[in-house]
């Protein structure tokens, strides 16, 4: 089988400045199979809609009513005529007061499980988007600063929780009230009811049109927090080196122009935000006006009574009350829609190394066969199209046989590593382990059976057993194996809590040593049929290599080992050296033999001698 492009370089990265906008219908869609699990509250809480619209329309003509009554117009109701005043009063005023309760009661109801569920939902979408991330392939994050990453998943998926969170949401039951305030006018009297919604109708295009400013300048402003956080976590995980070179005050600076383009954009937001705010101001006042003026000439003409001048009044308030709530929601809905379309774009970045849908799985250890065997057969690598780094590799490993790549720096070692861990995909060609072509494999098989040591054994924050565990069901006495094989039980012992002492974040609390070895212990445990050594002895102290030296030749045994040094007096008792040159595989052969064929490895060689490289 043979990959005929090459995949990961084809994937496009997070978009970051041009935003690419969705209508808000479409990201609602995308929102709606995560609100499907909890479709029956959601429906409940709709139906509560309905009682709150009407009391909210029934409050402005209950009023109106009243002064109808006292006046004794004739718009005043049937069921009030005949009654004293005192009577109808008091009818009246019971009427308003059960609009009151139902307004208050449901929307209390209605607004705290409407969060709720909201809250649900954003949990959802979260423990989506990390499954989803770290399903990612390594050209994703090779390109994708860790800084935006963390953005995408916190504070933007935060950013759309605060819609549920801060009742924004309720908008939907203002639009329901302004839709059933609007027929209610228009029944009670047509020719006001008219005039008020003429207003409504302009002034929500103009709203509809500072939204999507304020949508196009808060993505903007994300962007630039992401870039914000991206600048600020390469200073944090970088600060060692930052401070060596004494780079704060450059850095500084770096960052200020980062943090000035964010308030600058910011800046736009809040303009957007103010504009809708001062426009439904104007508009409130100017309809009570428009009510007044036009109300007023018909009052004079006898066309209407005083109780429906009054009703309208109210009601010019209350249509265009949804709209302000909804201004003050406005920030937060626009933000969030803001966060689904950054969510989506990072939901829709592919998965470019999945699975196979039927797995080969690896053939087990019997008798008859051995087991480790790693082929490469014409294999290219292109991270980026047609620049190729690893260029027709056609090699064989025996199973059990201890091969070294050498090279200089550039040269391909660690990519050919990460094509036999599937960490990248081969352009062209196959690699084989056991003779099955690592595509037909599951990852998880795949990694269980090669186990790879790192030059920086990466701690995790928790405590050594699960720091040799990772997660996985071993028992203590098995962890206490491992380490006791690699050399590293009686350190271990010796800390506070031995087994259970907690490990700091990126194990600061550890020597460069200790963590080898508790890396070894982490292979050792699992038992893999194929190691990769990359760089391990590195950067060691004498007596620590020496432990990490016969931990290593316990680890090697009965294993296929693979071991990139850049120290070729590290390597001399392997099988085998491969030694690559500019993506190429220009030697292999022993020690011995590559010395007296005078090549690559014999110039790399003598050159170390003398301590040149
Ligand atoms: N993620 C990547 N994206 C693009 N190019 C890459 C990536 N990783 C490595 N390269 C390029 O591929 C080439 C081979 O790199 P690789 O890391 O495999 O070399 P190496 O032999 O392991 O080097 P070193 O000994 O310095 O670790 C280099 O030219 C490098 O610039």
């Amino acid at each position: 089988m043979q990959a005929s492009t090459n995949e990961q370089s084809s994937p496009p990265p997070l978009s970051t400045s041009a935003p690419r906008r969705d209508s808000d219908w479409r990201l609602f869609l995308r929102l709606l199979p995560y609100a499907q699990p909890y479709s029956r509250p959601l429906i409940i809480a709709g139906i509560m809609l309905i009682p709150l619209a009407l009391s909210a329309a029934l409050q402005p003509i209950i009023i109106g009513q009243a002064i109808s009554f006292l006046k004794q117009e004739p718009s005043t109701y049937d069921f009030l005529e005949g009654l004293e005043l005192t009577q109808g009063i008091d009818l009246l005023t019971l009427l308003l007061f059960l609009t009151v309760v139902v307004r208050f009661g449901l929307q209390g109801i209605q607004g705290y499980w409407v969060t709720k569920i909201g809250q649900q939902i954003t949990a959802d979408i979260r423990q989506d988007l990390f499954r989803h991330v770290t399903s990612l392939s390594a050209g994703f994050f090779d390109r994708t600063p860790v800084g935006k990453l963390i953005t995408r998943l916190t504070s933007d998926v935060e950013a759309l929780g605060d819609v549920f969170a801060t009742g924004a949401v309720g908008v939907v039951s203002d639009l329901f009230s302004i839709l059933v305030v609007a027929i209610t006018m228009i029944w009670t009297n047509p020719l006001l009811g008219t005039m008020l919604l003429g207003m409504v109708i302009p002034i929500t295009g103009l709203i509809i049109y500072f939204q999507n400013q304020y949508r196009q300048a808060n993505y903007k402003a994300r962007e630039e927090l992401s870039a914000l956080n991206a600048n600020l976590q390469e200073n944090i995980v970088g600060i060692g080196v930052v401070q060596i070179f004494r780079r704060e005050s450059f850095n500084s600076q770096l960052f200020q122009t980062v943090n000035k383009r964010y308030v600058k954009a910011v800046d736009h937001t809040i303009f957007y935000d103010s504009a809708v705010s001062a426009t439904l101001e104007w508009i409130t006042f100017a309809a009570v006006a428009g009510v007044l003026l036009l109300g007023g000439k018909l009052v004079e003409q006898q066309q209407i009574d005083f109780g429906v001048l009054a009703t309208f009044i109210l009601f010019s308030q209350r249509v265009f009350d949804p709209l302000r709530q909804l201004a003050e929601k406005f920030t937060t809905i626009q933000a969030g829609f803001t966060a689904v379309e950054r969510i989506t774009d990072l939901m829709n970045q592919p998965i470019a190394i999945r699975d196979p849908e039927k797995p080969t799985l690896l053939p087990r250890p019997d008798t008859s066969t051995a087991i480790g065997e790693v082929k490469f057969s014409d294999v290219w690598l292109a991270y980026k199209d047609d620049e190729y780094v690893l260029q027709g590799l056609d090699f064989r490993i025996k199973p059990g046989e201890k091969v070294a790549i050498v090279g200089p720096t550039g040269a391909g070692k660690s990519s050919l590593i990460r094509l036999l861990c599937r960490l990248y995909e081969a352009s062209r060609g196959q690699v084989l382990v056991d003779g099955v072509d690592v595509r037909n494999l599951s990852q998880t098989e795949l990694r269980r059976h090669i186990g790879v040591i790192l030059q920086d054994g990466f701690l995790f924050s928790g405590d050594v057993k699960s720091n040799i565990s990772l997660g996985e069901d071993y028992s203590l006495a098995e962890i206490q194996a491992a380490a006791r094989q690699m050399n590293v039980a009686n350190f271990i012992e010796q800390l506070p809590q031995g087994y259970n002492t907690e490990l700091r974040e990126r194990g600061t609390n550890l020597s460069a040593g200790q963590k080898q070895l508790l890396a070894f212990a982490r292979v050792a445990i699992r038992n893999p049929r194929i190691l990769v050594l990359d760089e391990a002895t590195a950067s060691l102290d004498v007596g620590t290599e020496a432990m990490i030296q016969t931990a290593l030749e316990k680890l090697l045994v009965n294993r296929t080992a693979i071991i990139i040094a850049h120290r070729l007096s590290t390597i001399r008792y392997v099988d085998r050296i491969l030694v690559l040159k500019r993506g190429r595989l220009v030697e292999i052969g022993s020690h011995e033999e590559l010395l007296a064929a005078g090549g690559v490895y014999a110039s790399l060689y003598q050159l170390q001698q003398l301590g040149v490289a």
